[in-house]
């Protein structure tokens, strides 16, 4: 039998290998995945949990938060207070930043996340997930404030994810690559399942909410259009679609087995690019898309080079199988 490799194990190894995760990224990340395995554990009681339905809030998008949005939340508020090396956190549930109380001196870094995606599929038991992102606080930083969190995708230093369904995966990158982690349920520990992913160039799969086709702009319109057209079309070949509507079990099919991603701005809300956050959805899931040989764009430019100016700044997303996605970002050039 091949040798057990913890999540621990494998980032001190990355530290040696590449001198490029100091210990407190380190620490951070451990603990991210500390609470991504309790907010596993409430997820898998359900009904029995009382974890289902409605919290009777709003978040603010004006979304209905689901009593696992908020528990999730506060799960990994609660474990970063007091574990990480951190100064503030971000989440697409709460309406500001969140500082780390009592730290000094400062932490060194910022934490984002989307504590539970796909929140439409909790209650049907359909897989679910957490997405985080890393970010350095700027030198000299006093008092954190949005303003530090402003900072383009590829300042990322970690991005990762988990999937709630039937494995409890926790996908990870520090920039070396992107790494998978599986939870063994029983040790209650992070098992090195799958190094080094690498999403296929070309696909036959895309994943688009097709119920909104008719508020989608031209280049959209066309490049489905002509995945439906099929062998006879001018892509020349048959392809299949899926849409689970979690983002985080969608993007973990496209890394396992490539695909398109789309999540496109439309005609309904001018001002409202997408439905997507950059912070917490697509600037997480770009790096770790690029660091598995695929691609991620807002239809005009790179999703990792766009300046954020708002916490819970929308963008519309087209990520996956760097061939297409390279077509249908030409689609909006054109
Ligand atoms: O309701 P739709 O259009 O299918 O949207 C599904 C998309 O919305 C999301 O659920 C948004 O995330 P949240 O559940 O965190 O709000 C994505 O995970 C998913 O891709
Ligand atoms: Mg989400
Ligand atoms: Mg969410």
């Amino acid at each position: 039998m091949s040798k057990r490799v913890s999540l621990t194990q494998h980032l001190i190894e990355q530290q040696r290998l590449h001198n490029k995760i100091p210990s407190e990224l380190r620490l951070l990340i451990e603990v991210v995945g500390r609470a991504c395995k309790s907010i596993s554990h409430a997820v898998g009681k359900g009904a029995l949990g009382e974890v289902l339905g409605s919290a009777g809030s709003e978040n603010v998008q004006g979304e209905v938060q689901k009593k696992l949005d908020v528990i999730s939340n506060e799960i990994l508020l609660e474990a970063n207070e007091w574990g990480g090396h951190l100064a503030a956190m971000a989440s697409e549930e709460m309406e500001t930043i969140h500082r780390i109380p009592n730290r000094y001196p400062l932490g060194e870094y910022l934490l984002m996340f989307d504590p539970l995606d796909g929140s439409s599929n909790i209650d049907v038991n359909v897989s679910i997930g957490t997405i985080f992102s890393v970010l350095k606080a700027p030198e000299g930083m006093t008092e954190p404030s949005e303003k530090d969190f402003m900072q383009p995708g590829t300042k990322q230093v970690a991005a990762g994810y988990a999937v709630y369904g039937p494995q409890t995966v926790l996908v990870l990158t520090t920039g070396d690559g992107v790494h998978c982690f599986t939870l063994d349920r029983e040790m209650g520990a992070w098992v090195l399942t799958q190094r080094d992913i690498k999403i296929p160039e070309d696909t036959k799969e895309f994943a688009i909410n097709a119920s909104n086709a008719r508020h989608w702009f031209p280049p959209v319109q066309r490049y489905v259009n002509e995945m439906q057209a099929g062998v006879t079309g001018p892509l020349k070949k048959d392809f299949n679609m899926r849409w689970i509507a979690s983002m985080v079990a969608d993007v973990h099919r496209i890394l396992n087995r490539g695909g398109i991603f789309m999540y496109p701005a439309d005609a309904r809300e001018p001002d409202k690019p997408g439905k997507l956050r950059l912070m917490y959805e697509a600037n997480p899931m770009a790096f770790i898309v690029e660091q598995a040989g695929g691609a991620a764009t807002n239809g005009k430019q790179r999703i990792l080079d766009i300046q954020p100016e708002k916490l819970h700044q929308r963008v519309a997303v087209f990520l996956g199988s760097k061939n297409e996605v390279e077509r249908v970002t030409s689609y909006h050039q054109e």
